[in-house]
């Protein structure tokens, strides 16, 4: 029985490989495919001299950007984008991982890290990013996840208008259309939007597993896109109907009458009048260079590296930068700095006894095969991820025994005498909004059912003055760390396709990851949620085609290992509840290579360990930071320009000034959203005739009647 196992185990390795292979046929084939359409449609299709928008990019900020500036149908919007338009395999989630390192993914690669990614080729990390409609969201694991009101109340710190709800909320609100477990929760979640948000359909066992163990150690299960940011819960996904999904599928059916996409067209310059107003870009289409005026803005959406590299290219950047390499500089802007990502670590450091039905054998299965082509359903609509755990490692327990003490009728006092939690801004206001218990009476009632929370800290200000702080109410803190549990690991492919992606090392694969091939391995991934590391993207020349230098610095910060130290203390926790100790779930004790010299599971040996298998989460941002007037770090103000110029918008990662508390895709959508209504409301107030009285009275922003 071993023995046909084993023999089954090898005939779908082969069957997988020979997949890859021809899989990456199809994609060439798909790509020439769109090519020869450009050709064919060419003269059918020829561009304007001018658009009133041009989106540079149809990723996941840019396609949102131009579908909402083209609902004004007064409005032209031509769309730029270097890739192919894809085809319908590319969108087989199980297949996204496959799309790595392909002709559909910019291949970006770090530099050699020198505090970390030890254990990969040349200490640098992969860094896949779409070359395609859609983006980067045509080959993420399409994690649905919005981050904590907490992390805008920090990206917009200097607006004293700055309104979580009618900011932020509404735009995410705005984007989504939910079909999953909470369509009908309309305080938090819509059904209009371009985005769709869905409950994962296929699960392994590890799932509920996971969410089992999460209860026993006093993590709440709730919607983290909803109320409340911490806690667990099975991973929310963009897939329609078995299909991965992005807001790009509305450009890409059909030209809409105002919509022009253009595929295989690199954007290779902005061209600014007066080194100030952005008025036209240059690009390259089927080997010829062209340029495009727009009339009322352009909008870089080119991603986290490809918008800064553009704005380098021309002239807008770090003028000592520019210098080196032969740039004129026309506006000194830091470009490229505080370049940010989500690390990792823990890939295949869990082992089960048991198969979870996701391994190369269940997926490669006819039965497989025809749930996907049939019912939309099966293995082959995993998302990778499984479970998302977003936790506060400072104050969580503590959280959570005060929510469960508000079931207690005594604490409802103390609820009624909180303030609403929506609109708190920062640690600092969790303590300003403290309950001030201010009579014997009350002092009496409350004592002993805040001395029922595990930490309560309780201050005797005064004999009738006491304090109870405790958590806001349904809106706990930031979360400083996110587990995303993934029911397999780097071997679970027989190092076929995985190792490469990521890129590691011949000598690690073969010590560490190789002799796991054909055993059940599991990942929880803890990402640092806060990093403090902070890195660039420069340029290595004036050439569009050469691969920038992307340093995101990893773990030069020691607060990064500490998170991922707390993770890992954590994860041991996990193994040892009774769900995964069902599973046979074990801590995997090989040491790291590396990393012998120390004692396995001390504190040494496990940072050792981070800082050999550094792994990027894939959510990089930052390298156009977004700030006030006042902040010399910005390039973008708050309206999204790009800072000295005129009608130049970003609306992608790049102009995250930190990265929200998960994944980062849903935040990126809601930023197009966001540009688009900016690029609107400004557009209606210069073009608004009002009475003299309501500017100079009103101070209102319109021409004068
Ligand atoms: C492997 C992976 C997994 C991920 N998983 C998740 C997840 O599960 N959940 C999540 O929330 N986030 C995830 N992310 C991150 C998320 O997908 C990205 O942060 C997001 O898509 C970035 O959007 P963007 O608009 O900034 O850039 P992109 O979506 O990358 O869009 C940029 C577009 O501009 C085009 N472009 C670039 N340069 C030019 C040029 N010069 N001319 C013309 N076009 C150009 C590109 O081809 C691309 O289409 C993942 C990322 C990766 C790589």
């Amino acid at each position: 029985m071993l023995y046909l196992g084993t023999v089954w185990f090898i005939i779908c390795i082969l069957i997988y490989s020979i997949g890859l292979y021809i899989f990456g046929g199809y994609i060439r084939v798909i790509e020439m495919l769109d090519i020869f359409n450009c050709f064919l449609c060419k003269e059918l299709n020829k561009l304007q001299p001018a658009y009133d928008y041009i989106v540079v990019g149809c990723g996941s900020g840019g396609s949102v950007a131009a579908l909402r500036l083209a609902t004004n149908k007064d409005m032209t919007v031509l769309v730029l984008e270097a890739g192919p338009r894809g085809g319908k395999l590319f969108d087989v989630p199980a297949f996204g991982p496959i799309l790595h390192m392909s002709t559909v993914d910019w291949q970006y690669r770090t530099v050699p890290q020198k505090y970390a990614s030890k254990g990969f080729l040349q200490h640098a990390s992969n860094w896949p990013m779409g070359r395609i409609v859609g983006g980067t969201g045509r080959i993420n694991n399409m994690m649905y996840l919005r981050g904590h009101p907490t992390d805008y109340y920090e990206w917009f710190q200097d607006d004293e208008e700055f309104n979580y709800v009618t900011h932020i909320l509404d735009f995410f609100k705005k984007s989504e259309d939910h079909r999953g477990s909470y369509k009908n929760d309309t305080r938090y979640h819509s059904t209009d939007g371009p985005l769709v948000v869905e409950d994962l359909s296929f699960v392994s066992k590890l799932a509920p597993a996971m969410l089992e163990a999460a209860k026993i150690l006093k993590y709440p299960i709730r919607d983290l896109n909803g109320e409340s940011h911490t806690g667990f819960m099975q991973a929310q996904v963009n897939i329609n109907f078995g299909d991965r999904w992005t807001p790009a599928y509305y450009l890409s059916q059909k030209n809409k009458p105002n919509l022009v996409l253009q595929t295989n067209t690199l954007v290779t310059k902005v061209l600014l009048k007066s080194n100030f107003e952005a008025y036209a870009v240059k690009y390259l289409h089927l080997g010829q260079t062209s340029f495009v005026r727009a009339r009322k803005g352009i909008i870089l959406s080119a991603g986290v590296i490809g918008t800064p590299k553009l704005l380098m290219l021309s002239g807008i950047g770090p003028r000592q930068h520019l210098d080196e390499i032969g740039i004129k500089t026309k506006i000194d802007l830091p470009v490229g700095n505080n370049l940010q990502d989500h690390v990792t670590t823990g890939l295949d450091l869990i082992t089960l006894n048991t198969s979870l039905g996701v391994d190369l054998k269940s997926v490669l299965s006819p039965l497989a095969v025809s749930k996907y082509f049939y019912n939309s359903s099966g293995p082959w609509t995993t998302a990778g991820c499984e479970v998302i755990g977003l936790i506060d490692t400072n104050s969580e327990t503590y959280c959570y025994d005060y929510l469960d003490s508000l079931k207690v009728a005594s604490m409802s006092r103390i609820k009624e005498n909180r303030q609403p939690p929506t609109d708190f801004k920062s640690d600092k206001e969790i303590k300003i909004k403290q309950s001030k218990v201010k009579s014997d009476d009350i002092l009496d009632r409350y004592l002993p059912a805040a001395q029922r929370f595990r930490s309560p800290k309780i201050v005797r200000n005064t004999k009738y003055d006491i304090t109870i702080e405790v958590c806001p109410v349904n809106a706990t803190r930031q979360p400083d760390l996110q587990f995303m549990v993934l029911p397999m690991g780097v071997s679970t492919d027989g190092g076929n396709h995985f190792r490469k992606a990521i890129g590691i090392s011949d000598d690690v694969w073969k010590s560490y990851f190789a002799p796991l091939v054909g055993t059940t391995v599991i990942s929880i991934l803890p990402i640092v949620l806060h990093p403090k590391s902070r890195g660039t993207v420069r340029l290595l020349d004036n050439n569009i085609f050469s691969q920038p230098l992307i340093d995101p610095n990893y773990l030069s910060d020691a607060y990064d290992v500490e998170v991922l130290l707390k993770g890992i203390d954590l994860i041991k926790k996990f193994i040892d509840t009774e769900p995964l100790q069902k599973l046979g779930a074990k801590l995997n004790d090989q040491k790291f290579p590396g990393c012998e010299r120390f004692v396995f599971d001390t504190p040494a040996y496990w940072e050792c360990y981070v800082r050999q298998l550094t792994v990027t989460s894939f959510h990089p941002g930052g390298t156009c930071k977004m700030g006030s007037p006042s902040d010399t770090s910005a390039v973008v103000d708050y309206n999204f320009q790009v800072r000295y110029t005129h009608k130049l918008f970003i609306a992608d990662a790049s102009i995250m000034p930190t990265l929200p508390s998960g994944n980062v895709n849903a935040a990126v959508v809601m930023i197009g959203e966001k540009v688009a209504a900016e690029i609107e409301n400004q557009l209606y107030l210069n073009t608004r005739a009002c009475h003299r009285r309501e500017i100079f009275v009103r101070r209102k922003r319109c021409k004068i009647k």
